[in-house]
């Protein structure tokens, strides 16, 4: 029997069975585990009472081991708020989607509701079975009548290439599966929420967005004011809200969940997350990552063009990341034209043995030309040092970079003014906003509709206050916390850096002293892994 059957078959098994003392189950109030030795003792007749936090949950939401099974366990369903969680009388519906022409040939319309996604799908025989979120799709019933539904969409923070198309599908999706036809759009991010008219969405109004770059809806930072935005949704009568943006929308997004929670209000908050910079932690990637890179590309070829026509050509070529190197580094494998690649994660120096300099130099002599990859964020250490920031911070309270590319630039041709026979002929270019501000490709489109449709399913079925991604390819609905808890950034222990500086050839930009230690403290870390697991 595989994984799975064997999963099925403890669950119905746990639901059917004596049962479980609750204070074994106390643990994070959305997550629950027991270990191994919690069933040690009891083989055979185990019954888990439902979770105190939903009657919706009557999931699988928890591990043990069926006799003649290999013992499985260590599970934990992070799981994301319901409705029923503070308003427990609501009453739920056959889900319409049942009767659509499109979906009576699916052979599974509903997502089980024992189905979990994997954070984690490299594992040993003997591991725990490990953090898993709910499975994100259509749930067999849902706690809102169409007719009664008035949703609302906003886009927050900076653009990203598919945000139209999110739009689009979330207004499209809304209307097609559960027949909605009241949808509203907020402009310009969470301020309009309180200053502004909203915009009526139909089919019809945003049939043709997705082949625009921007956000239909327009965007803002700063201006998050939850009270404000929480009685504005009151008055309008609002019961389901989509909230498109960054970690910090997503912080918003919770807080505003918070205060609907607060305030007993039947409103489903539902988080779409987006950002150019791919720095959304457990998600696989962020729409319009691809996208983006695809246009980096086009930078990087001119950039590579120009200097292989002239002698001692440098190009420089500056993308967006602000804390995350990761469209540098994708931008840069995918091209193989980049000669070395500058990224927040991976500090670096100008001067001195090892150093970017006397790389440059290098190449020069052998190639000829060089071209350079660097990520907003990189080497803000030495540039803050030199050239000041206008303002400190942006209306969200992003703290203000100062601008990298010019200053790179600047400080290699000065540094080649030192070798006559050296003369540099810099070609500098800032593509930053011209690869967030296109259409998403393809591929980013079909991504865009399944978090949308997953948004849309999971607010009908009652959930809130979660934020919709792939986790390893499956759509799973996840808690906000865990999405901005901390952002993703560049492994450079990790073998996509390894493989991108195998691919430049670049230098480290660690002195072998450093080399030494961080090889320590790898073997360290493994030693700790290996006694802890
Ligand atoms: N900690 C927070 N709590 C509540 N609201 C927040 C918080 N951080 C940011 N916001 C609000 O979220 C909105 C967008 O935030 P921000 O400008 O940081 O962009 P973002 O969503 O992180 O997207 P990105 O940085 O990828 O462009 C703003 O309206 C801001 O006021
Ligand atoms: O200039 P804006 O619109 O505030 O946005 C710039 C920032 O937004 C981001 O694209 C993130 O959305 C960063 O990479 C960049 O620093
Ligand atoms: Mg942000």
């Amino acid at each position: 029997m595989d994984l799975r059957a064997s999963f099925s078959l403890t669950l119905s098994y746990i639901s059917n069975n004596s049962s479980f003392p609750r204070h074994q189950l106390s643990l994070h109030p959305n997550s629950l585990q027991l270990s191994r030795s919690h069933f040690s003792h009891r083989r055979h007749f185990i019954r888990i009472p439902p979770p105190p936090f939903s009657r919706q949950n009557n999931l699988p939401l928890l591990h043990t081991r069926v006799s003649n099974q290999p013992q499985i366990d260590g599970f934990v369903l992070e799981d994301v708020p319901h409705l029923t969680n503070f308003l427990p009388d609501l009453p739920q519906y056959p889900n319409p989607l049942q009767k659509r022409q499109a979906y009576s040939v699916v052979k599974n319309t509903f997502v089980s509701p024992e189905d979990a996604v994997a954070q984690t799908i490299v594992v040993q025989k003997d591991s725990p079975r490990g953090v898993h979120f709910r499975r994100a799709g259509p749930r067999e019933k849902v706690y809102f009548k169409p007719e009664e539904v008035r949703a609302c969409i906003v886009t927050c923070g900076g653009l990203c290439p598919g945000i139209n198309t999110v739009i689009r599908e979330i207004v499209c999706g809304l209307n097609n599966m559960y027949g909605v036809e009241d949808v509203l759009g907020i402009e310009e991010g969470y301020k309009g929420f309180y200053s502004k008219n909203t915009m009526k969405l139909t089919p019809k109004v945003v049939n043709d967005i997705h082949k625009l770059g921007g956000t239909f809806l327009r965007t803002s930072r700063g201006g998050h004011d939850t009270n404000k935005i929480v009685d504005n949704i009151e008055d309008r009568g609002i019961n389901q809200v989509y909230i498109i943006g960054g970690d910090g929308t997503q912080k918003g997004a919770s807080l505003i969940y918070e205060e609907v929670e607060k305030r007993r209000l039947q409103v489903a908050v539902a988080g779409i997350p987006k950002t150019i910079d791919n720095d959304i932690a457990v998600i696989d990637k962020s729409f319009g990552f691809d996208t983006a890179v695809e246009e980096a590309q086009r930078a990087i070829n001119a950039a590579h063009v120009e200097v292989n026509s002239v002698e001692n050509g440098i190009g420089i070529v500056k993308l967006m990341g602000r804390y995350s190197g990761f469209i540098a580094m994708y931008a840069t494998l995918a091209s193989r034209d980049v000669d070395c690649c500058l990224i927040p994660e991976s500090s670096f120096y100008l001067e001195g043995r090892g150093g970017l300099f006397e790389f440059i130099e290098q190449r020069l002599k052998e190639n000829g030309h060089l071209v350079i990859v660097v990520a907003e964020g990189a080497g803000q250490e030495f540039v803050a040092a030199e050239v000041h920031a206008v303002g400190e911070n942006d209306p969200s309270g992003n703290k203000l970079l100062r601008d990298v590319g010019p200053w790179l630039s600047n400080k290699i041709k000065d540094h080649f003014t030192k070798f006559p026979k050296m003369a540099v002929n810099m070609k500098y270019i800032d593509p930053t906003y011209m690869i967030r501000a296109i259409p998403s490709n393809a591929s980013d489109n079909i991504y865009c509709t399944l978090l949308a449709h997953g948004a849309v399913h999971g607010a009908m079925a009652g959930y809130s206050g979660f934020t919709v991604g792939p986790v390893n390819s499956r759509h799973a609905y996840l808690p906000i916390a865990r999405v901005t808890e901390r952002p993703n950034t560049v492994e450079v222990k990790g073998r996509m850096w390894a493989r991108l500086l195998e691919s430049t050839n670049q230098p480290s930009f660690a002195t072998p002293d450093q080399q030494r230690v961080d090889k320590e403290v790898i073997k360290d870390t493994n030693k700790i892994n290996i006694t802890s697991t």
